[in-house]
């Protein structure tokens, strides 16, 4: 959720139209773990000619397949609207799009998560909007390094101020 305010703060078209959607209608989407949880091998398997033994722990990294521009147009860039014109889904039949991964051990806890993130977030974008703390003057200025190993948390606290609209 924090990474989605960030962008959209960094991004105030995207910003404005995801609040028209809500405050129009009362929906949104985002991302991820960088690598699913490990896998090993139960048997021997060939993928792309490539032979893997039996018991080889696998690290699938959804963060790159998430960034392959022979997937996606302009995979760096924050364009939500990309899933709305895509068959492509997140709940593990797409393999290009993988933020919750696939089949018997794919995340249990997706529905709680999507309806936790989408709620909040729709509550931060219906009644506020957003501006930037004071001594800053553009959203260029917000810092995006980022920070942990399993999980990718924002390094810096994002700040920005609260105006409430409703
Ligand atoms: C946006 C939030 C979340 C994301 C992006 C996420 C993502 C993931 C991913 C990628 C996996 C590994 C799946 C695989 O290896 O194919 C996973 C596993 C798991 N997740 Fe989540 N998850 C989220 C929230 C939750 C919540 C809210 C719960 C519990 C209430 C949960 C419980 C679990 C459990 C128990 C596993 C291990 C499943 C297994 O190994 O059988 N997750 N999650």
């Amino acid at each position: 959720m924090i990474w989605a305010m960030t962008e959209l703060a960094k991004n105030p078209r995207v910003m404005r139209k995801a609040q028209e959607e809500i405050r129009n209608t009362l929906g949104l989407k985002k991302e991820t773990l960088p690598l699913l949880l490990p896998r090993e091998t139960m048997s021997h398997v060939k993928i792309n000619g490539y032979d893997i033994p039996p018991k080889t722990q696998i690290l699938l990294n959804v963060w790159t397949i998430g960034r392959d521009p022979g997937r996606w147009t302009d995979p760096e860039a924050f364009i939500p609207e990309r899933f709305a014109n895509t068959c492509a889904d997140f709940k593990g039949q797409s393999f290009e799009l993988l933020p919750f991964g696939s089949g018997r051990r794919m995340c249990p806890g997706m529905p709680m998560a999507v309806a936790s993130v989408e709620l909040g977030l729709l509550s931060l974008l219906y009644f506020f909007d957003w501006i930037l703390p004071e001594g800053m003057i553009s959203e260029g200025e917000i810092d995006m390094k980022e920070a942990g190993n399993l999980t990718i948390v924002k390094k810096q606290p994002l700040q920005l101020v609260p105006v409430l609209h409703h």
